[in-house]
């Protein structure tokens, strides 16, 4: 019952798909694409950098501007989301880091911060439907929404102490706005990947679902739970709740840029870095 249930929504969610959704021309760049569904108001942003949306400096300024023309179109809501099956973000693109030019690797941590403050703050509701693996910026982009929704079976989490890296205070105070203070504490000091079913228990993620679309119908019943809810005192609320973590990186987004650069530079995280690079390509083969 329940089943013949939900494939009722699906048949109704691929024909709301087919029929309703149209794209927004100036928020589609190469590497992102937007479709607003006319019959709800909802933009889906999708993140199309096969094979494993690898956050680099190109998908991280096409994000920023499909989330500023989605503020823009004054949508209903925005569910970020994959064109990949089994991917949802691997994070920052290594290849940014390593053996960087200088002034690109400013570029691209400005470009982050610029992603992360439009996402965390937006006046649109937010939605990630983790469709994939999420380590690490995948995490950080999915922890900036409001609501997650995942598939079974796959990973997501900060695992940049493994990798040998703090993650920067802005990525912890994201963790700790959505996860209780101590297993936000333990889960960044392990550097931990939780699987879809333990991100579920300890709330790092709010639902599982069996598919892409299902995972996109619970996003929008997120946003229609505001149907009775002011706008503008919805988003203050929000801004306020979000404000303490914002202003501290607005702040020092200058001492932040120099600090990541600083930190990339260091010979032993280069060094780090590379046979990281070098483990997945092995890996791929
Ligand atoms: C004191 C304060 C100082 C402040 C300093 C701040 C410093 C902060 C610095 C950095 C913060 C970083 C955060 C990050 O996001 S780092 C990235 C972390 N990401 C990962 O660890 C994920 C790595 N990838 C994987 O685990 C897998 O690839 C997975 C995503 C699970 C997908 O697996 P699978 O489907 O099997 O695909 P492959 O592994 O075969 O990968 C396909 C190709 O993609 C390449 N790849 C994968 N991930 C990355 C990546 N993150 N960057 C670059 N390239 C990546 C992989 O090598 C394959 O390439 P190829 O086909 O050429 O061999």
């Amino acid at each position: 019952m329940q089943s013949a249930l939900i494939n009722g929504k699906k048949l109704c969610c691929s024909m709301l798909l087919k029929n309703c959704f149209r794209p927004l021309s100036a928020a589609s760049g190469k590497l992102t694409n937007v479709e607003i569904n006319d019959k709800t108001g909802v933009a889906v942003l999708t993140m199309n950098r096969l094979p494993v949306n690898g956050l680099n400096l190109d998908l991280l300024r096409d994000l920023l501007q499909s989330i500023q023309e989605i503020e823009k179109n004054k949508c209903r809501g925005l569910i970020l989301t994959s064109a990949s099956n089994t991917i949802f973000s691997a994070g920052l693109d290594i290849t940014e880091m390593y053996k960087p030019d200088q002034e690109r690797l400013k570029q691209f941590w400005n470009a982050l911060q610029d992603v992360w403050l439009a996402l965390y703050g937006s006046a649109v509701p937010t939605a990630a439907a983790i469709n994939g693996h999420s380590p690490a910026g995948g995490c950080l982009l999915a922890s900036s929404c409001e609501y997650r929704v995942m598939l079974p079976k796959y990973t997501i989490g900060l695992n940049e102490t493994q990798l040998g890296i703090v993650a920067p205070k802005w990525f912890m105070s994201t963790f700790r706005n959505v996860l209780p203070r101590r297993i936000a504490e333990q889960a960044l000091v392990q550097g931990k990947m939780f699987t879809s079913d333990e991100a579920l228990k300890v709330g790092l993620v709010d639902e599982l679902v069996a598919s892409k679309e299902e995972a996109l119908i619970k996003c929008e019943k997120f946003f229609a739970s505001f149907s009775k809810t002011d706008p503008i005192a919805r988003y203050l609320t929000k801004k306020q709740l979000r404000y303490n973590d914002m202003k501290e990186l607005q702040d020092e987004k200058v001492q932040d840029v120099e600090n990541f650069v600083s930190f990339v530079n260091q010979p032993t995280v280069q060094k780090s870095l590379g046979f990281y690079l070098e483990s997945l390509k092995k890996k791929a083969k």
